[in-house]
């Protein structure tokens, strides 16, 4: 315990301060008559020293006021200031040596991503409003200092400052995983898609074009985070869209030894997983919910059934007499039910309308589908079945309530753009479950499909605004398709001005057209003959090509008969016939796109009635067809090299009338 004494003058000048005494816990005054406290949470700076032309002052500031020590000899007064200056920067030590510590750590974890930024700043800005300034050289051991100087850094720090460390950790990452980068893929990757792989905010947005490498990108990222230790492979979760993709990027995996414990999921199996955890067994999922067929055919069955009435009845003929402009004497059950499946579904997901919001015509068609609703409702409560949408939303809600544990640090998902709102809560309460949880996404605007099964295209387009703190990165390369195909397919995507712009380049350029219309007669036997040609020119260049028929309806793609014949005159090609829907993230040397009519079932689908689905769905949108116009984008971008587009000779669809108007260049036209 050290005393440190005023000068003996200063009693007899009246001054009452006397001595000061150090402690641990803060210092004693001695004063005249009597002796005062103060602890060193109560002093709030490091005293000032004062000099005069005698004595020498400390300045104390304290949370009640200002204390002056006055009438110290020089000497005394300086080692008192420094003695009192220790005493309380080591006070402060206890909490600020293990902050800087744990700070350290957060830093040190790699990206400072900005949750982290946040919790560092909050927590030194609230440490720094004790002390204010750190300690001078001297005043403690370097390395107590620099815990000091560390939060005062961080308090102070301003964005710039954020950023700069990315770039540091961005370029130290891409440095030292250069050789994973160049040697994962049968390609070295580009620049922009190590950047995406090594971006690590907490939520992540991959925007690319068609063929620009999102899928290489999934399976580089997941192999960056396990070979840089920021995952272990049970602590990785990736999800597909559909059960081919979840194989396809399974396979992918698995060809990296270390990625081979990585989950790979898709949403439906996910929600299953979670259920059945929770429930300790796996939900009874509905027959309806796994077959479209048999779903059509049971909406179709009730629909009937719902006809035996004669208010229903009239109802409906009436609706449809005034939809179609001339009397319908009969309902066609199985139509409606194709047509209106994907109506009783958003209906399920997403609720009625207000009232005050329907047409009177959209009022009376809910009424006609409100009761196939309940009927299916009922069907799925008396089979004790659920379908796919409660899966999902008893995952979310168990999720939420804490009853699963999430065993994941880091989601990775593909195709974004396709994801429900549904689905989107259920990231969003992963996310929530485990602090930490960082979001990987990838998609393409200009390919999102699902709009009629309730995806929103909204959560890729104002992504940040739904999930929190973003890094965007864009890849604008395409590997797959040439500059004449970019050309074409960027043109006809964006005159939707509703898109987002976005200029790809392409790897491969060409000058010849490698879009060729083919007009043809609407009938299987013509179809089947030109596509007997077509394919024997396209095997006479590239005998092992492979290539897609595409439609956008199944029952305009040749049957298995001719797709055997088709297949028995070239079998050196490699072919498939696909629904524009299934060859979503496929590829291929050549595409040949068929089913280019006019009318309900042609392409772009002219369905009327869609209004009510229009106003059930998330995000509005103006543009006519402006999701069959991203599907055809999405069957042109499949092609490597050609694609071929077989037109209505008699009634051609609207896409090809405008594909054909003169506007676009790089697009051929046979016959
Ligand atoms: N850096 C690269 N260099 C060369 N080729 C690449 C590179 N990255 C990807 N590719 C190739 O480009 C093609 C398209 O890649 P991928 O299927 O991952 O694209 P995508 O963005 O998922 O496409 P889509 O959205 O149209 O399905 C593939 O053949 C892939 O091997």
């Amino acid at each position: 315990m050290q005393i440190y004494r005023a000068h003996w003058l200063a009693p007899l000048f009246h001054h009452p301060f006397l001595a000061t005494e150090l402690r641990t816990d803060g210092l004693l005054l001695h004063l005249k008559g009597e002796r005062h406290r103060l602890g060193w949470d109560e002093l709030t700076a490091a005293p000032v020293w004062l000099t005069g032309p005698l004595f020498c002052r400390l300045r104390l500031h304290c949370t009640q006021g200002g204390i002056e020590l006055d009438w110290l000899p020089k000497p005394q007064s300086k080692r008192l200031a420094l003695a009192i200056t220790q005493g309380w920067y080591r006070h402060h030590l206890s909490r600020v040596e293990p902050l800087a510590e744990s700070c350290l750590a957060l830093l040190e974890q790699g990206y400072l991503r900005q949750s982290r930024w946040f919790k560092l700043k909050a927590q030194a800005e609230a440490e720094l409003s004790r002390w204010r300034r750190p300690p001078a050289e001297g005043v403690l051991e370097d390395k107590q200092r620099a815990a000091f100087e560390l939060i005062y850094t961080l308090a102070r720090a301003d964005d710039d400052w954020r950023q700069a460390r990315l770039q540091e950790y961005t370029e130290q990452a891409l440095a030292r995983f250069s050789g994973l980068f160049d040697s994962l893929e049968a390609h070295p990757l580009t620049g922009r898609q190590r950047l995406a792989c090594v971006t690590d905010e907490d939520h992540n947005l991959v925007l690319a074009g068609a063929g620009c490498g999102k899928t290489s990108v999934m399976v580089a990222r997941a192999a960056f985070l396990l070979a840089s230790a920021q995952a272990e492979p049970d602590q990785l979760l990736m999800l597909a869209f559909g059960t081919e993709a979840a194989a396809e990027m399974n396979e992918r995996l698995t060809a990296l030894a270390a990625t081979r414990e990585v989950k790979v999921s898709t949403f439906h199996a996910l929600g299953l997983m979670i259920v059945a955890r929770v429930e300790g067994q796996a939900p009874a999922l509905s027959p309806l919910a796994q077959d479209e067929a048999l779903r059509q055919a049971r909406l179709a069955g009730w629909l009937a059934e719902l006809c035996t009435d004669k208010d229903y009845l009239e109802r409906l003929l009436s609706w449809l007499s005034r939809q179609q402009g001339k009397p319908v004497l009969a309902p066609e059950p199985g139509q409606l039910a194709r047509e209106w499946a994907p109506l009783v579904a958003a209906l399920k997901v997403y609720g009625e309308p207000e009232p005050g919001r329907l047409t009177p015509s959209q009022a009376g068609q809910l009424g006609l589908v409100r009761p196939l609703l309940a009927r299916y409702r009922e069907e799925l409560t008396a089979a004790g079945h659920i379908d796919f949408d409660d899966m999902i939303a008893r995952a979310t809600d168990y999720v939420q309530a804490g009853r699963f544990e999430v065993p994941w640090r880091h989601i990775l998902v593909d195709e974004f753009q396709d994801i429900s709102r549904p689905r989107a809560e259920l990231l969003k309460a992963l996310r929530d479950a485990a602090p930490g949880l960082s979001l990987f996404c990838v998609g393409d605007d200009w390919q999102a499909i699902y709009r009629f099964s309730g995806a929103d295209v909204g959560l890729t387009t104002g992504f940040a605004d739904y999930f929190g703190a973003t890094a965007i990165t864009c890849l604008d390369k395409t590997f797959r398709f040439n500059n004449r195909i970019e050309a074409v397919a960027s043109r006809f995507v964006t005159r939707n001005p509703a898109q987002l712009a976005k200029r790809l380049s392409t790897h491969s350029r060409t000058e010849a057209p490698c879009v060729h219309v083919l007009p043809c007669a609407n009938r299987p036997e013509a179809q089947q003959a030109l596509l007997l040609r077509l394919l024997g020119q396209i095997a006479s260049r590239s005998p092992e090509a492979r290539v897609y028929l595409l439609a956008r309806f199944r029952f305009s793609l040749p049957d298995q008969q001719r797709l055997a014949e088709l297949r028995q005159a070239y079998p050196g090609l490699r072919l498939s016939a696909l629904t524009l829907h299934g060859a979503k993230g496929k590829e291929a040397d050549a595409v040949v796109i068929l089913g280019l009519t006019r009318g309900r079932y042609g392409f772009p689908a002219e369905q009327a009635g869609q209004e009510l689905l229009e106003l059930l769905l998330p995000e509005s949108e103006s543009f006519a067809h402006a999701e069959e116009r991203r599907l055809l984008y999405v069957g042109l971008t499949r092609a490597r090299e050609q694609v071929c587009l077989l037109a209505d000779d008699q009634q051609p669809s609207a896409f090809v009338n405008e594909l054909l108007d003169g506007s676009y260049q790089g697009i051929s036209r046979w016959g």
